[in-house]
């Protein structure tokens, strides 16, 4: 892509927002928004920002406290939050003349095709006109299934949107240990990781580990989802001294994550944003012709259908074994498929284009 500016989102955590007793901290947004401004201003960088901090704006100004708060209490906080931080964040970049956007966004959004089109060109948009776009979870509509659950997703997410260069967590660790340094004092800083494996799956502690919204580990899911998409990520601590310029000008700080090959936009969306409708089984021929012969997918080689689908919807491509070989869209809709593979007639349409494709071979 020849874009002439450089394109970063930053993330940044509650813990990070907060001071020690949870309340949103004005000395902590003024230094990430003078940040944000001067890479903008100076050096030819388009900036995008993902804030949490609703559920602890809303908090703090309810005097509600945070044990004992059901989830309706909390999307009620993050509500009355949401307003008052972007409320903030519009007055500090209004000392420097910029101007700022909000955008709420859920999973759900992302794996709809046509809304995922929308939210990229509306980003494409406010950045063409100098909007700086600011992006939370739309923590009011967001139940489990169509939650990301946490903001280091809808960070990576937000870099696969805007088809960033860089994305950047910031938090209150200087990056990724070989074990959690508050218990393991020996840990060590990880400097680059060029691929993540079982290893360090672990490090960044399993299920069950309790620090903030999710520690490391959704740290970790957001560095494979942006590695996976050709989008390099870093995770820095929020109080070293310009880090965001400085993580941007390549200086060796917190952990960061190196790039796979990028993927096409549409390709993207196929391997992440996509939900699976259904699966078609292929026979060996069919599987040989996907993966060595850079074919299309054809009626013939289906051999069994499952799930509700109509054209346009993802659907995996499953060998009889099991094995998931391919994801893409699907020019028909299951009861069209259905009586297609039932008949003899021969169809030219592909069930599923090459263009619109990609093997799962190293994606997932
Ligand atoms: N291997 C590890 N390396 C670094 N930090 C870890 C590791 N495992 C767990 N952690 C914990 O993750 C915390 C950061 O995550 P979190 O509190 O969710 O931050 P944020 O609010 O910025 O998203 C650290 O303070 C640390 O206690
Ligand atoms: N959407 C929520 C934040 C969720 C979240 O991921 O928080 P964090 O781990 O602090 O980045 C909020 O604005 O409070």
């Amino acid at each position: 892509m020849s874009r002439q500016k450089k394109r970063i989102v930053v993330k940044v955590g509650s813990s990070s927002l907060t001071d020690e007793r949870g309340i949103i901290c004005m000395e902590r947004m003024k230094t990430l928004v003078e940040s944000l401004v001067r890479l903008k201003q100076e050096a030819n960088t388009e900036v995008l920002l993902v804030s949490s901090g609703a559920v602890a704006a809303g908090l703090g100004h309810l005097q509600w406290s945070r044990t004992m708060i059901t989830m309706p209490e909390k999307q009620a906080a993050a509500a009355v939050g949401q307003g008052l931080l972007i409320e903030t964040y519009k007055h500090l970049f209004a000392e420097y003349g910029e101007m700022i956007a909000q955008l709420l966004l859920t999973r759900g959004d992302i794996e709809d095709r046509k809304r995922y089109v929308n939210i990229r060109n509306t980003l494409e948009t406010l950045l063409h006109y100098g909007i700086i776009p600011i992006v939370n979870e739309n923590d009011t509509v967001a139940v489990d299934e169509i939650r990301f659950g946490d903001n280091d997703t809808l960070g990576s997410w937000v870099g696969i949107l805007a088809e960033a260069d860089l994305v950047i967590l910031l938090t209150d660790i200087d990056g990724l240990y070989t074990a959690n340094p508050k218990e393991h004092p020996d840990a060590r800083r990880i400097e680059v990781v060029k691929e993540i494996t079982p290893e360090l799956e672990k490090a960044a502690g399993g299920t069950g580990s309790v620090h903030g919204t999710g520690g490391m580990k959704t740290k970790l899911q957001a560095a494979k989802i942006a590695m996976q998409a050709g989008i390099e990520l870093v995770i820095a601590h929020s109080r070293t001294e310009r880090v965001i310029e400085r993580v941007v000008a390549g200086e060796p700080l917190g952990t960061r994550f190196l790039p796979q090959k990028r993927l096409s936009g549409k390709k993207q969306w196929i391997a992440f944003g996509s939900k699976v409708k259904g699966r078609l089984f292929v026979d060996d021929g069919a599987a040989d012709a996907l993966v060595h012969g850079g074919k299309s997918l054809l009626a013939p080689g289906i051999v069994r259908i499952e799930g509700t689908f109509t054209e346009g919807d993802a659907v995996e491509i499953v060998q009889l074994d099991q094995r998931v070989i391919a994801k893409g869209i699907v020019n028909y809709s299951d009861a069209d498929l259905r009586m297609i593979c039932g008949s003899s007639e021969h169809h030219l349409r592909e069930v599923v284009h090459r263009d619109v494709m990609i093997l799962l071979e190293g994606v997932v």
